[in-house]
């Protein structure tokens, strides 16, 4: 080979010619010299800077992982493996990782320093299809269409002009309740009320008629409050069973549980509700010369699929069919998220007067709206202690105690650990709210310390909102995906809770103890239902 290179560089006079040899030997060793380089340099980034180690966890079985051993009481389950392996720790359910976070300092840097990375919800195969294809915000990856919708939810929907103007809609709902209890239960006889349904159902009436009527029809079929109820509970098992089609991808197609098919089948029924609905205001408005009087969140967002653009020519709150759908969807969703809250709430109450702490919510309610009075919207900032109740109801017993589980876009390190891209994150919010390090004597019911006792701004119990800004009370999530709906879930708690306890006592059955135990799917739920006897209080409104 040499010497073909010499043949090559001689010149006509046969001398050596030194400068091509040597620019060819640079050529060729050049890419050579690079390599070892390049090899030599990732060997010593590697050495110097070691990947931060997988969080520890329990091992699980080949193949499937720790998925034969979940248990229903995920919360506690998550809670128990907490004091084993820490405050991070993963387990593998199938191909997929999980990662559990229990405290409020690691949750700290999973929702607020590393917010954008954790800014997504992770999407089930079930949530997948319960959204028309993720178009809701719930599920909508971060990014600009996710934050038109969140902006069209909380600046239009939610905003509090919106939420005054629909006023009258859920004042119109709460009264039928109350006087139902009044002329059915009461009257009719001695059976104790179903608290916890009582409040649901009324929720969701509530949320039914802001949608856009109290009955909605799907075909044939009117859809009333119980039935509405019933598809919502029915959804919210569907996305929170673990589905094999999410742990191995590669099997999805096969829909091995009938998951997939069974969540169909209810969309369907909605996608009818949805669709005659439209259809329905669509012929009033053509009726109606182009004007309606009712304004719910149908008519808002209806507004926002015909041409809505503004004088500089940009569309920006324009909707799609399909995201006015999703949008309604995910408020008839949360609807039972709040409605459950009601029954831990009634619970609240009814554990204050068991452990003959005073009836302080009725005092408050005699004192703040008066007993010849209904309670209204104008009351509720003034109702302090049930506030605190309530709070303190959803500190024990948050509602959605793992949160909605996030993914991170890329691989970040959170409390010495490596999270790969793409993991499951729970959030344990459970655990943390009776974290002794943040709560004194965390199992008690006790809703003074949401109240506002002290001059000490450190005391200051309005520090603890809803909006996620201290971490050691987190029942809504915290950042930039957090709720959406705290404005509408708070007025509502406030004011369902509110009519039914100032228009009635309620008393536990003789020597009848409040049931505490629940049971968690995506939410947590009484397993046993708070049976209550009413006994109108205001009974010369009511009848
Ligand atoms: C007591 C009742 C409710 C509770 C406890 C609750 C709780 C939650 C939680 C924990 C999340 C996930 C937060 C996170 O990842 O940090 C969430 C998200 C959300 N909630 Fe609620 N919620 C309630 C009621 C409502 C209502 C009534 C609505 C609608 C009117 C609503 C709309 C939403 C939306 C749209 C999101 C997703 C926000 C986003 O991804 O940007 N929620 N909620």
């Amino acid at each position: 080979m040499w010497s073909t290179w010499l043949e090559y560089a001689r010149n006509d006079n046969d001398e050596l010619v030194v400068g091509p040899i040597l620019t060819t030997l640079f050529l060729t060793l050049l890419p050579l010299v690079l390599l070892i380089i390049f090899l030599l340099h990732r060997r010593k980034s590697t050495q110097t800077i070691p990947a931060s180690p997988l969080p520890p966890g329990p091992t699980g079985l080949p193949l499937v992982g720790y998925l034969p051993f979940l248990r229903t009481d995920l919360h506690r389950q998550f809670t128990e493996l907490s004091s084993l392996y820490g405050p991070i720790y993963k387990l593998w359910l199938g191909k997929k990782l999980c990662v559990v976070i229990g405290s409020t300092s690691l949750a700290k840097q999973v929702l607020r320093d590393h917010d954008t990375v954790f800014a997504n919800h992770d999407m089930s195969v079930t949530a997948y299809v319960a959204t028309y294809g993720g178009n809701d915000i719930v599920f909508q990856p971060y990014g600009p269409e996710w934050k038109k919708l969140r902006k069209i939810f909380v600046r239009e929907m939610l905003s509090k002009s919106s939420l005054d103007g629909m006023y009258g809609l859920r004042r119109e709902e709460v009264m039928k309740s109350v006087r139902h209890v009044y002329d059915v239960v009461y009257k009719a006889g001695t059976s104790p009320v179903d608290f916890g349904s009582l409040a649901g159902s009324t929720v969701v009436n509530v949320i039914m008629s802001m949608i856009g009527g109290v009955s909605l029809k799907a075909g044939e079929k009117t859809i009333d409050g119980v039935e509405f109820r019933k598809l919502t509970t029915e959804l919210m098992v569907l996305i929170g069973k673990p589905n094999v089609s999410d742990l191995f991808p590669g099997l999805a197609w096969l829909d091995i549980q009938g998951i997939e098919r069974e969540t169909k089948k209810v969309i369907r029924v909605f996608d009818a509700m949805f669709g005659s609905a439209i259809e329905e205001r669509k012929r009033i408005i053509t009726e109606g010369g182009g004007e309606v009087q009712r304004k719910d969140f149908l008519q808002l967002l209806l507004e926002m699929i015909n041409d809505h653009d503004h004088e500089d020519g940009t569309n920006a709150t324009t909707i799609s069919l399909a995201q006015l759908k999703a949008i309604l969807m995910i408020i008839g969703h949360c609807s039972g998220w709040n409605g459950h809250n009601n029954d831990c709430a009634g619970m609240g109450n009814g554990r204050a007067s068991q452990e003959s702490r005073g009836n302080e919510v009725q005092e408050e309610l005699t004192q703040v709206v008066g007993l010849t009075n209904t309670v209204e919207d104008f009351h509720l900032s003034k109702l302090t202690y049930l506030n605190a109740v309530i709070k303190e109801t959803l500190r024990l017993h948050p509602p959605v105690p793992l949160l909605v589980p996030r993914y991170p876009s890329q691989s970040t390190t959170i409390g010495g650990y490596n999270v790969p891209k793409g993991a499951k994150i729970f959030l344990n919010v459970w655990a943390m709210h009776k974290d002794p390090s943040n709560w004194e004597n965390p199992l008690e019911f006790r809703p003074e310390r949401f109240l506002n006792n002290s001059d000490d701004d450190d005391d200051d119990a309005s520090k603890f909102d809803l909006l996620g800004n201290n971490f050691n009370f987190i029942p809504f999530g915290s950042g930039r995906r957090a709720c959406a709906g705290v404005p509408l879930a708070e007025r509502m708690l406030l004011y369902v809770l509110a009519s039914f306890l100032h228009a009635f006592e309620w008393e536990l059955p003789c020597g009848g103890k409040v049931e505490l135990s629940e049971i968690c799917g995506i939410v947590l739920k009484k397993r046993e239902p708070l049976l209550i006897f009413p006994t109108p209080r205001l009974s010369i409104i009511y009848r």
